[in-house]
C-alpha cells in the first residue's frame, strides 16, 4: 500500500505528478511497472535501461565493430522519422540513436555502423532505406545497403511473381538472415545488433512452440546468438515492450506496429490486457530444458556458399540427407534458378528428397503446407 502511494504520488491541487522527479507532470505509464511518468523521466529511465541491459549482459566489448541492423521501420512511416521524438514504430531507428548516444555518454568505444538488407520490395522498403538513410546523416553513423538483387540476383518483387504471396515468406526471411550475415561481414563486423523487442521475442517462443521446433526454442530467448558462429547477434531491447519504445519515440501511444500472425492474435491481446504477460511468455521460453536425448540438427557448412548449414539425418537409414549439406538459401535459391521455386519449402527440404510416396504421389504440396517463416529465427 505504501509502496503504492510511493510509486503513485498524487498533486491533491493539481494533476497526477511523476513518480520519479515528483515535480512534473506525469504524461505517460509505463506498461511495465504502470508507474505514471513524465515524458523526460521517461526518457531518461529508457536509456538507463538499455544500458543496464547492455552492461549487466556484458553485449558488447571495447573497440568492437558493431552493425545495427536497419531496417528503417515500415515504409509508410518513414518520412515521419526525421525528428526522433515524432516518428512512428521503428525499433531499429530507436537502436541507432540509443546505441550511438550511449557509446558517446559512456564511452562504450565501440566503432557503430547501420547495416540494411533491400530486398526488393517496390513502395516498402525501398521507402524505409530512405529513413536508414536519414538516419546515417543524423546520427553520423556510416550505412552499408546490401540487396537481394546483388546477392542472389533476385528481388522479392520478382520471387513473388514467380511463386506469388503464398510462400513468399520463406524466401524473404532466409535471405534477409543471411544477407544481414553477408553485409556484417563485408564491413567486419564483430556483432550485429537488431532491434528485436520483448513481443517479438514471445511471439517467436509461441511459434516455435506451436511448431514444436525445439531448437529454434531453445535459442530464440537468449539475449545473445550465434556466438559459436562467425557473427554473433544480439537484442539489447530484448526486455522491452514494443509499446513503451514506440512510447520513446512518440511520446504518445501509438499501438504496436507489429502486424504478424501470432502478435495480432495473442501477443497484442496479452500485452494490452496484462503488458507482464509477455515478459511471462519469454521467461516460460527460457526455462523449457530440451531433454538430453532430444536429437538437435547438426550445423554443418554449406558445401555451395560456405555459410552456416543445419544436417539433416534421415530418421529410416540414419544417413544425412545430401541436400542439407546446402544451406536453405541455396536450396531456395537453387529452385528459384531452375524454375522450380517451391523446392526447399518446408520441413522435408532438400535437393535429393524423394518427395513420392508409396504410391507414387507428389509429397510437395503437403510439405508446403508445414512452412516455416524464416523471419522468426532472426
Ligand atoms: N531489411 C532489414 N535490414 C536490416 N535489418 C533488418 C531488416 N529487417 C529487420 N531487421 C532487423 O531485425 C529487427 C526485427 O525485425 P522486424 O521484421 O521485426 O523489424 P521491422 O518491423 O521491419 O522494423 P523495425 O524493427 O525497425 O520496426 C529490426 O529491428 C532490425 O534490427
Amino acid at each position: 500500500m505504501e509502496e503504492e502511494a510511493k510509486a503513485k504520488p498524487r498533486n491533491p491541487s493539481g494533476p497526477r505528478l511523476c513518480c520519479v522527479c515528483n515535480t512534473r507532470r506525469a504524461a505517460l505509464k509505463r506498461p511495465k511497472t504502470l508507474d505514471q511518468i513524465c515524458r523526460e523521466c521517461f526518457y531518461e529511465v529508457f536509456e538507463e535501461e538499455i544500458h543496464q541491459v547492455i552492461v549487466e549482459n556484458q553485449l558488447f566489448s571495447p573497440g568492437e565493430r558493431i552493425a545495427i541492423g536497419a531496417s528503417g521501420g515500415k515504409g509508410e512511416h518513414g518520412l515521419l522519422s526525421i525528428n526522433l521524438y515524432f516518428c512512428s514504430v521503428e525499433d531499429s531507428t530507436v537502436l541507432a540513436y540509443v546505441l550511438s548516444t550511449l557509446n558517446r555518454r559512456h564511452h562504450y568505444g565501440l566503432d557503430l555502423f547501420l547495416l540494411s538488407v533491400d530486398e526488393g520490395i517496390t513502395g516498402y522498403r525501398d521507402d524505409s532505406l530512405e529513413t536508414v538513410k536519414r538516419n546515417e546523416i543524423q546520427y553520423g553513423l556510416p550505412l552499408k545497403v546490401v540487396s537481394y538483387k546483388d546477392l542472389y540476383g533476385w528481388t522479392m518483387d520478382e520471387i513473388v511473381k514467380m511463386i506469388g504471396l503464398k510462400n513468399n515468406c520463406t524466401f524473404c526471411g532466409v535471405f534477409r538472415r543471411q544477407a544481414l550475415d553477408r553485409g556484417a561481414a563485408m564491413l567486419k563486423v564483430d556483432k550485429v545488433a537488431t532491434g528485436h523487442n520483448a513481443d517479438d521475442i514471445a511471439e517467436t517462443v509461441l511459434l516455435n512452440i506451436l511448431r514444436g521446433d525445439i531448437a529454434r526454442l531453445g535459442r530464440c530467448t537468449a539475449i545473445t546468438t550465434g556466438e559459436d558462429g562467425p557473427i554473433p547477434r544480439c537484442k539489447p531491447f530484448k526486455h522491452l515492450f514494443s509499446k513503451c519504445i514506440s512510447r520513446f519515440c512518440s511520446g504518445v501511444h501509438q499501438g504496436f506496429g507489429k502486424n504478424k500472425v501470432v502478435s495480432s492474435l495473442t501477443i497484442r491481446n496479452c500485452g494490452l490486457q496484462k503488458p507482464r504477460a509477455i515478459l511471462d511468455i519469454i521467461k516460460s521460453g527460457e526455462d523449457f530444458r530440451i531433454s538430453t536425448s532430444t536429437k538437435m540438427p547438426e550445423q554443418g557448412t554449406c558445401e555451395r556458399c560456405g555459410y552456416i548449414s543445419s544436417q539433416a539425418i534421415d530418421r529410416a537409414t540414419k544417413v544425412i540427407i545430401p541436400g542439407w549439406k546446402w544451406c536453405k538459401a541455396c536450396v531456395l535459391l537453387e529452385g528459384l534458378n531452375k524454375g522450380l521455386p517451391k523446392m526447399g519449402i518446408g520441413r522435408s527440404r532438400g535437393l535429393n528428397n524423394d518427395r513420392k510416396d508409396a504410391k507414387g504421389n507428389d509429397n510437395a504440396a503437403k510439405s508446403i503446407e508445414s512452412k516455416q517463416c524464416g523471419t522468426l529465427d532472426f
